[in-house]
């Protein structure tokens, strides 16, 4: 018997990156269409590449910092019919520098849980609000 698979979305990681209560949002410089709005850095996830192993790349290009993955939060949300969205927490590495918007980004705030909605963020990312703001606790 022969079926076709169905497509698997393709995963975008956004670390929810953690420093003594706050996290780190990152406001979209690029493309026109996201312009403006806040996220939680990151990217695509690239084939054969682990989400972990992705999330500490985007933010080692994004942002120039060395961190580490940690857990994934729970949900995913759809981005595009073929992008699902998933947030994992991350902690910068003792000897990280400080992040600085280097790509895709023109400004970054590290919020606290009451701070959260002072941002406009993407719609979906509205969504893992919830989940961040427990663990900012
Ligand atoms: N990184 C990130 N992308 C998000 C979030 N929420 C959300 O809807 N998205 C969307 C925006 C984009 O349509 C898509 C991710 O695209 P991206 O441009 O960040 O991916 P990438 O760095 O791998 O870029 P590329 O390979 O396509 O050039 O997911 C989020 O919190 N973080």
């Amino acid at each position: 018997m022969y079926w076709v698979e169905p497509p698997r979305p393709r995963v975008v990681v956004g670390a929810a990156l953690i420093r003594e209560g706050r996290v780190l949002a990152a406001r979209r410089s690029a493309p026109e269409a996201l312009a403006g709005k806040w996220e939680f850095p990151g990217g695509k996830v690239e084939p054969g590449e682990t989400v972990a192993a992705a999330l500490e790349r985007e933010l080692r290009e994004e942002l120039g910092v060395t961190a580490v993955a940690g857990e994934r939060l729970p949900g995913a949300w759809e981005v595009r019919a073929d992008l699902e969205l998933q947030i994992w927490t991350a902690t910068l590495d003792p000897g990280s520098p400080e992040p600085v918007p280097l790509q895709d980004h023109d400004a970054l705030r590290w919020l606290s849980a009451p701070q959260l909605r002072e941002v406009a963020w993407l719609p979906q990312d509205t969504f893992a609000l919830p989940h961040v703001a427990a663990l900012l606790r």
